[in-house]
């Protein structure tokens, strides 16, 4: 992203600010798509990932559906044009008002994730004279060994039926006039790097669709999520093994004729075109301590605060290689009132100085949307490789 560690262009924009590269994006996604071709996987971007017009319009170009958590989102997706049939809308929490705006969208598929929830969708699906698609958000208990904070299909986390409570999900599906279940859906966490993981789960898929099938229930779709990780060591390596990822589930899954696998990627599709740009405002140099603090902080890239997250951060305003006694170790700091508000402790920089610019990489997913209005901060703006 930054190879020739040209900063010229970013010199007289004010930061902080977001910026995108579209280029690499377009990359990723057409790495993406190409790897999943060959087994006709359908994917849905998760929009929950990044929600940034730009990105969106890009994604659905490429011809993938929309992975949708609110009626805002899905909203969002409509608006960018993703077909509707290709959106389907998860989430643990669903208002009434979000569903009926969904069913009036006729939305591909909603995601259940209680039994509460099957007959209130029932219900308004009825009220509408409607039918909703549904698939099941089932809760595998598969470990995704990714932080304990995004971690999503064990039995503690709260998203998705449970395996006991099975049984009664059939029954209300059967008991349910107004809905069409179509299949099981799954999410079992974020930034996952051992695809081994992904075995475990192709085989309690495996194991929840033949259950399902005994019961006389016709699966159309099996939707696996998403939750592949991005290298955040290493963001210059920028697109993820998506060939890796696609042939286990060709390997591991069971699909019989006629049914679909749906995927919900959002972090690697988006993670590494993003970096957030920001000027050094202070230095300060303690006899414990050195800090850096920087015009951007946890208000506009929550992730280190919020799961102590690595990303890389790089001072653009010098060249390297810098000779090692030029090396200091920083805390590299935002301006917020928050002790968390740290992008890193003990940082080896080179020696950084007011007005330098540094770069917070791999900031595409869960950066500018994850972003607050605590302390009454502009909002973070975006830039994007085009415009400069
Ligand atoms: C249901 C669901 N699908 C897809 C995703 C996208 O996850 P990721 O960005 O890790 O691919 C998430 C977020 O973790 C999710 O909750
Ligand atoms: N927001 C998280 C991931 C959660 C994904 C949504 N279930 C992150 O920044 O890594």
């Amino acid at each position: 992203m930054f190879a020739d560690k040209d900063i010229s262009k970013f010199n007289n924009i004010e930061t902080p600010f977001y910026y995108y590269d579209t280029d690499l994006l377009q990359k990723t996604l057409h790495t993406c798509a190409d790897a999943a071709a060959p087994y006709q996987f359908h994917i849905h971007y998760a929009l929950k990932a990044n929600f940034n017009t730009v990105l969106l319009n890009q994604i659905r170009e490429i011809g993938f559906g929309a992975d949708c958590v609110s009626a805002g989102e899905v909203r969002r997706a409509v608006e960018i044009g993703f077909d509707h049939k290709k959106i389907v809308f998860a989430g643990v929490g669903k208002s009434d008002k979000e569903i009926n705006e969904a069913l009036d969208l006729d939305i591909f598929c909603f995601n259940v994730e209680s039994i509460q929830e099957l007959a209130v969708l029932n219900e308004l699906a009825g009220k509408k004279g409607k039918t909703a698609q549904v698939a099941i958000r089932i809760n595998p208990n598969v470990d995704a060994h990714t932080h304990h904070n995004i971690t999503t299909g064990l039995d503690e986390n709260k998203f998705g039926i449970n395996s006991w409570d099975l049984p009664e999900c059939a029954e209300t599906l059967k008991a349910s006039p107004n809905l069409k279940f179509i299949g099981i859906h799954f999410h079992i966490g974020s930034q996952i790097t051992n695809l081994d993981v992904y075995k475990n789960l192709c085989v309690r898929v495996n194991e929840f669709a033949a259950w399902f099938e005994d019961k006389g229930f016709k699966l159309k779709v099996l939707n696996v999520g998403g939750g592949l990780g991005i290298d955040y060591y290493n963001p210059d390596h920028q697109i993820p093994d998506f060939g890796s990822y696609f042939k286990i589930f060709n390997e591991f899954l069971t699909v019989k004729p006629g049914q679909e696998v749906h995927f919900e990627l959002g972090r690697a599709l988006v993670g590494q075109s993003a970096s957030l740009i920001t000027r050094v405002l202070y230095v300060k140099n303690g006899k414990k301590k050195n800090f850096v603090v920087l015009d951007a902080g946890m208000t506009e890239l929550m992730r280190p605060a919020l799961y102590q997250a690595y990303h890389k951060i790089e001072n653009l305003s010098k060249q390297f290689p810098v000779d090692s006694s030029q090396i200091v170790k920083y805390d590299i700091v935002g301006p917020i009132c928050e002790s968390t508000d740290c992008f890193g402790k003990e940082v080896e920089q080179p020696e950084s100085f007011r007005g330098d610019i540094f770069a917070i990489r791999s900031a595409g997913a869960y950066g500018e949307v994850m972003a607050s209005k605590y302390n009454l901060r502009d909002a973070i703006r975006s830039v994007y490789n085009y415009e400069i």
